[in-house]
């Protein structure tokens, strides 16, 4: 079976001389949960833009599914949570709802199964209101309920987990764990090492633009060791 996600020896500059990611390469199959974290300017969100061709690749190949990443196929495969929340505001959550799932194809989702999904991300109530009527953490949330709908082989996370409140955190895990025998897998960019060490499989270490290590993180609890502990070592070589 392809790799859901297949990234090999993508290299990027944005200017002469100002290389955001060398020779990076990386694979996310299905139905794994994978972390991609490193500080600020290593290279995380060019990497996640190059993946969505929503930058130019120039070096390198990317693959969804088998597919190119700048093909059709590739992107019904494909689903992108930006780290912003700019939804359009003249639609309520339902409707933004209901139209992504009919850009991607999708069954249309009942009223009942929307209804449960604000319900369940603490929004009970509120689907049929203005998202411009929506705080931040609320906006974030209508991303994450789109994805756990939508379930696409494989979804990018960037920091859409930051800021919205501790059950919804509670229930984003419960849906990436429940979902898992069926096949969708996500990559995750966060600083929130402690969600990753209670969901991933696997973390990516970017610094630098330099793919510095894959960390098998039930091998790190077993070991007893801490995420950020191996993560802080392995990028500033910190005890
Ligand atoms: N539009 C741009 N033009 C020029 N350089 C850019 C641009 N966007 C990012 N960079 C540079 O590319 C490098 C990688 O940035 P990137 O935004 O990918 O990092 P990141 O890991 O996502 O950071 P953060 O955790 O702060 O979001 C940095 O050196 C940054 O200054």
């Amino acid at each position: 079976m392809d790799p859901v996600l297949s990234v090999t020896g993508v290299t990027f500059s944005y200017g002469l001389g100002n290389v955001a990611l060398d020779n990076v390469g990386l694979q996310v199959e299905p139905g794994e949960i994978v972390g991609l974290v490193g500080p600020n300017g290593s290279g995380k969100s060019t990497l996640i833009k190059l993946i969505f061709d929503l930058l130019e690749l120039k070096s390198g190949t990317i693959g969804v599914s088998g597919n190119d990443h700048r093909t059709h196929a590739a992107k019904q495969d494909a689903l992108y949570l930006p780290s912003d929340d700019y939804l359009p505001e003249f639609l309520s959550g339902r409707e933004y709802i209901e139209l992504v799932t009919k850009l991607y194809g999708a069954a249309r989702p009942s009223p009942d199964d929307i209804e449960s999904r604000f319900e369940t991300f603490g929004m009970r109530g509120r689907s049929r209101d203005l998202i411009e009527d929506y705080s931040h953490g609320m906006r974030k949330k209508v991303q994450l309920m789109l994805a756990f709908l939508l379930r696409r082989p494989i979804t990018v996370i960037d920091e859409t987990l930051n800021g919205i409140d501790l059950d919804a955190v509670k229930a984003c895990k419960m849906q990436m764990l429940e979902h898992r025998e069926d096949g969708p897998a996500y990559l995750v960019c966060t600083h929130d090492f402690s969600f990753l060490e209670d969901v991933a499989d696997r973390v990516l270490v970017l610094a630098r633009g330099e793919m510095l290590d894959c960390l098998d993180v039930p091998a790190l609890r077993d070991g007893g060791e801490r995420l950020g502990d191996v993560v802080d070592r392995l990028v500033y070589g910190g005890h």
